[in-house]
């Protein structure tokens, strides 16, 4: 992973954009909706940039750029065309430790810009760490279709209920329950129900274990994707035989590993609230069936 993605707060950043074409105007597209104080410097400026400045968003300034110009700032974008011009501000200010973007070299560049889907609290980022901004571009275009719009209010209406949540459900692992428990049932969107859906994910609430059991005949991809929240929610993996990588990749990252423990155990387990899921052969499968009625046996196409 030579680029890292990380989200800088943008309070009281100060951005200077050098070049005011349309390349620095698809930056500004972007930067202009964070909260970073914006200068632009070019001696041609195009007319969305100079709209920019009519509304009194970014201040711009008519003119060449020089290297006192790149003082006091926490990230350059160069965006010139001018490749010497580039390589001088862009070796001034690395010197200086300022973040720099160079938009056409990307060896120039300490962060690249990834194609960004933008909705309010939630920003999905993409980077193709410059093989391909296209490819880019259109996977954001996918997930343009594929993400409601309301996302933004659902995210506010979120936010503002973190610390309610808190106050209401002070033990941690009733909060992840009920968060989960909420995205079930709302899904990603926000809607008249929503905030109908956040109460009763409240009374949703049941301490009750879960038992899921997936024998090793099965294939991971061909279980149904009803299957794919239980395993997110498991806490504990049990088996004692070599587990597929798949089936690895679906279960929560922080779920603890075991190997299968007596029944008393597992009863003991579920009595307690816990949810595991027990990877075994087909036989062991059918007496812990057998042992367990409540449990569910997750098979391909059924649930
Ligand atoms: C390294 C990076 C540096 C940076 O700019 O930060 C960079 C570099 C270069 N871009 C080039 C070309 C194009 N870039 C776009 C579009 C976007 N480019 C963006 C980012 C990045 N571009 C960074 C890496 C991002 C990543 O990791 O994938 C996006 C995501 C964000 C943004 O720019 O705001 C935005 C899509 C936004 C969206 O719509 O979602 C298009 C398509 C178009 O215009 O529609 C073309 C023309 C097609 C083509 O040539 O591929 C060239 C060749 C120049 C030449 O050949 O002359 C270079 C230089 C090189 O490759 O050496
Ligand atoms: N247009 C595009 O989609 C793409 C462009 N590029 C490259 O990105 C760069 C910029 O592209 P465009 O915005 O289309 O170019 P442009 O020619 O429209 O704009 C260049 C801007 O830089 C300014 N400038 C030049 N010298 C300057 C200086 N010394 N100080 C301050 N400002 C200065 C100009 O006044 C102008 O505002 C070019 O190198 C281009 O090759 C790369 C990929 C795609």
């Amino acid at each position: 992973m030579q680029y890292f993605p990380l989200f800088v707060d943008t309070q009281s950043l100060r951005v200077l954009i050098i070049g005011a074409g349309e390349v620095a105007s698809r930056k500004l597209d972007l930067l202009s909706r964070t909260l970073a104080e914006i200068e632009v410097i070019a001696p041609d400026i195009c007319d969305e940039v100079r709209s920019y400045a009519r509304q009194g968003r970014i201040r711009l300034h008519q003119r060449a750029a020089n290297i006192d110009d790149i003082a006091n700032v926490d990230l350059v974008y160069l965006a010139t065309g001018d490749d010497i011009f580039n390589r001088d501000m862009a070796r001034h200010a690395t010197a200086q430790g300022i973040w720099v973007n160079v938009v056409d070299s990307p060896d120039l560049c300490r962060f690249i810009t990834p194609s960004i889907v933008d909705r309010g609290r939630l920003q999905v980022a993409i980077s193709t760490a410059g093989a391909a901004p296209v490819f880019a571009r259109e996977l954001r275009s996918r997930l343009e279709n594929w993400l409601p719009n309301s996302l933004s209010e659902l995210f506010d209406f979120i936010a503002e209920r973190r610390v309610e949540v808190q106050q209401r459900l002070p033990d941690f692992r009733l909060r992840k329950l009920f968060w989960e428990q909420f995205f079930i049932s709302n899904g990603d969107k926000f809607d008249a129900d929503t905030p109908r859906r956040y109460e009763n994910a409240f009374r949703q609430l049941s301490s009750e274990g879960e038992i899921l059991l997936i024998d090793d005949q099965t294939k991971v991809e061909l279980l149904p994707i009803a299957a794919m929240p239980l395993l997110q929610r498991i806490d504990t993996l049990c088996s004692d035989i070599a587990l597929p990588s798949d089936l690895v990749e679906l279960v929560r990252r922080d779920a603890s590993r075991a190997s299968i423990p007596s029944l008393s155990v597992i009863n003991a387990q579920y009595a307690k609230g816990e949810r595991v899921l027990l990877y075994a052969q087909v036989a062991t499968i059918s007496r812990l069936v057998a042992h367990f009625p409540m449990a569910k046996w997750l098979r391909g196409g059924s649930l």
